[in-house]
């Protein structure tokens, strides 16, 4: 077992994945030499040579554009792109080919390629730095979307990631790449992509959420109890926003009757938007309060001292939890 953060996590993944897969390769703006903008890919170039792990030109789309080519032909990929605000010009090549690749060759040929990009806000950035657009790239048929919360699900879960078939985009949460630390295995395991992961379980409120938020809703939780609330509360963490956990939300809601999505990412056309309505055609007759959910505004994230107010905040989930529970039809 090692103690690490998730940006140690991610290196040591990378490392296994490197030394198990002769065909992965990683790339990305400064992350061969430097180990990349947040140290993901440190020492990598000096394990496996500047062949296998080197620095890429400030071109997004060039970066993913000859990834098509290398995973076509038997390479896999792993791209860095150093912040989610950056991968816009990814969209063209990601959109038009990676996504489309299987279907366009009736499966002759697939797309296997990871692109891990820094996401969400909390860290205080500049602008383009704090991006949550995981519902546009989960809108896009043909690519498959991980964000990862803690040390053990990022190692396993870009380790399936590398293993997959088709293409990932491996969302990591800034604002968690140091928070906190977590014992896990040394040997290399996989985590199946599209499975939720129940971190507590409870009979009164479903929270569905993932990334960073999975924390501030646990602290949401520990504030009730610290009022003296008993509330009992089914905590979900997505762990795959596309293809997403709908037998287990669905099973969860049938148990407790009540609904909160939360999530950084603006609130129209979102996560939660698409949570809510399946909800809706599955188990509407279970419901025992409207579906809520704490989100992001409708806004470009703020600069840095507008930055809480957007967040939802572990206030912002008290407070929605205490709604819902009061609520009466
Ligand atoms: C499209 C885009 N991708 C990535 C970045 C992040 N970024 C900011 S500075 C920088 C490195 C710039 O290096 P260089 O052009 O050599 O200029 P220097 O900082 O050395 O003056 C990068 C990659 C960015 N600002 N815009």
């Amino acid at each position: 077992m090692a103690v690490l953060n998730n940006i140690q996590a991610l290196t040591h993944a990378l490392d296994l994945a490197m030394e198990k897969h002769q065909n992965v390769i990683v790339y990305g703006e400064d992350a061969g030499y430097e180990g990349g903008v947040f140290r993901a890919t440190v020492g990598l170039q000096q394990k496996y040579g500047e062949e296998r792990c080197f620095d890429a030109p400030i071109a997004e789309a060039t970066l993913v554009g000859t990834a098509v080519g290398m995973a076509i032909n038997g390479l896999k990929p792993v791209v860095e792109i150093q912040f989610e605000g950056f991968s816009y010009p990814i969209i063209q090549q990601l959109f038009t080919h990676v996504a489309r690749m299987r279907n366009r060759s009736r499966g002759r040929f697939t797309c296997p390629m990871v692109i891990r990009m820094p996401m969400g806000g909390g860290i205080r950035a500049l602008e383009h730095h704090s991006e949550a657009m995981e519902a546009m790239f989960a809108h896009n048929p043909g690519l498959k979307v991980v964000i990862p919360s803690t040390p053990f699900d990022t190692k396993g879960l870009l380790l399936a990631a590398v293993e997959s078939p088709d293409p990932v985009l491996f969302l990591e949460p800034t604002k968690i790449y140091r928070a906190f630390k977590q014992d896990i295995p040394d040997e290399y395991y996989t985590l199946p992509i599209g499975e939720g992961y129940k971190v507590q379980e409870g009979t009164d409120v479903t929270i569905v959420t993932y990334g960073a938020q999975v924390g501030d809703c646990e602290k949401a939780i520990e504030h009730l109890k610290g009022e003296g609330k008993n509330i009992s509360v089914d905590l979900i963490d997505l762990r795959t926003i596309q293809p997403w956990d709908r037998e287990m939300v669905i099973e969860s809601v049938k148990k407790t009757g009540r609904l909160i999505v939360v999530h950084e990412a603006v609130r129209s056309f979102s996560v939660a938007a698409e949570v809510i309505a399946t909800v809706n055609e599955k188990s509407f007759e279970y419901l025992k309060a409207p579906c809520a959910r704490v989100t992001g505004y409708d806004i470009i994230v703020p600069f840095d001292r507008g930055e809480h107010f957007h967040q939802p905040s572990v206030q912002k989930i008290v407070v929605k939890i205490k709604e819902v529970l009061d609520y009466q039809f």
